[in-house]
């Protein structure tokens, strides 16, 4: 696999007369931690559902942990990579409790359907939520949960099969100032850990890139704008230019912000 844990060459979605992706070009190694950064609609979502073997693109070449998306069994692929967004959230039932639906992940379903879990499942599902700050979750029913007690039983279920690559969709969405803060010390927490997969979170916000992040893909209208090391690429000029404003971009110690000039 050469270290390469994700590799797009020309990459471009259709539907109808819209591109979603227009020829992007991407490569992630096992060690990096990504942000994907860019306006509404830029393509972030449709870029992450291709990385996770969930969208095949209509052109361009695709390997994900090695293998060629268009050749590659799909459903073994998913299962080797962690994948938080909307789009699974949008399909949980309400009545599945936090912890059936984080062990469930090794399941490859959305929640428990009568099956019998071991001991190992159990203590590793706990741990998980223990881990993103949501033991106290583990008998609630989704559907009683807040948005940001959401977010993290998806990230725990994301990480329960031991993925090779995570990727969360806007993981701080919907988190107020002090869940973000804990999210992010979380999250970079695991972009330290040696042994953690590959990372690539979507966020909106410079503000929510957690310490230890390495790399920033910025994207407008389908295209990449910019990718590669942060303290490089995530400029004001790149920042301008992904959400069509001017805007400044401020270092302090390891956290970014940004604001219009
Ligand atoms: N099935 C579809 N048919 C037509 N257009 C689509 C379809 N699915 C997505 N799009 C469009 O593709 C564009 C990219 O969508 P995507 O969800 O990938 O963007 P995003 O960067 O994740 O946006 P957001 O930040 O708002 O979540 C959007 O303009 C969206 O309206």
């Amino acid at each position: 696999m050469n270290g390469q844990v994700l590799r797009m060459r020309g990459v471009t979605v259709r539907r109808g007369e819209a591109e979603l992706l227009h020829e992007v070009e991407w490569t992630v190694e096992e060690d990096e931690r990504w942000v994907v950064l860019g306006p509404n609609g830029a393509g972030k979502t449709s870029l992450l559902s291709v990385a996770a073997a969930q969208l095949a693109p209509d052109s361009g070449e695709v390997a994900v942990l090695g293998e060629d998306l268009a050749e590659a069994d799909t459903t073994e692929l998913r299962s080797l990579v962690g994948f938080a967004s909307s789009a699974v959230a949008n399909r949980i039932p309400d009545s599945a409790l936090s912890l059936d639906l984080v062990i469930s992940a090794s399941y490859g379903y959305l929640g428990r359907f009568g099956e019998e879990y071991g001991t190992v499942d159990l203590g590793r599902g706990r741990a998980l939520l223990a881990r993103w700050g949501a033991a106290h979750l583990a008998e609630r029913r989704y559907g009683t949960l807040s948005e940001g007690e959401r977010k993290r039983v998806l990230i725990a279920r994301a990480l329960m099969a031991d993925p090779e690559l995570l990727l969360l969709d806007e993981p701080a969405a919907g988190v107020d100032l002090a869940g973000r803060e804990d999210l992010l010390r979380r999250l970079s927490t695991l972009a330290d850990d040696i042994d953690a997969p590959a990372l690539v979170i979507v966020s909106h916000h410079v503000e929510e890139i957690p310490p230890g992040f390495t790399h920033v893909l910025m994207m407008r209208e389908g295209r990449v704008v910019a990718a590669g090391p942060l303290e490089y690429e995530l400029t004001g000029e790149n920042l301008s230019e992904a959400f069509g404003m001017p805007l400044k971009v401020d270092r302090d110690g390891d956290r970014w912000s940004a604001r219009a000039v």
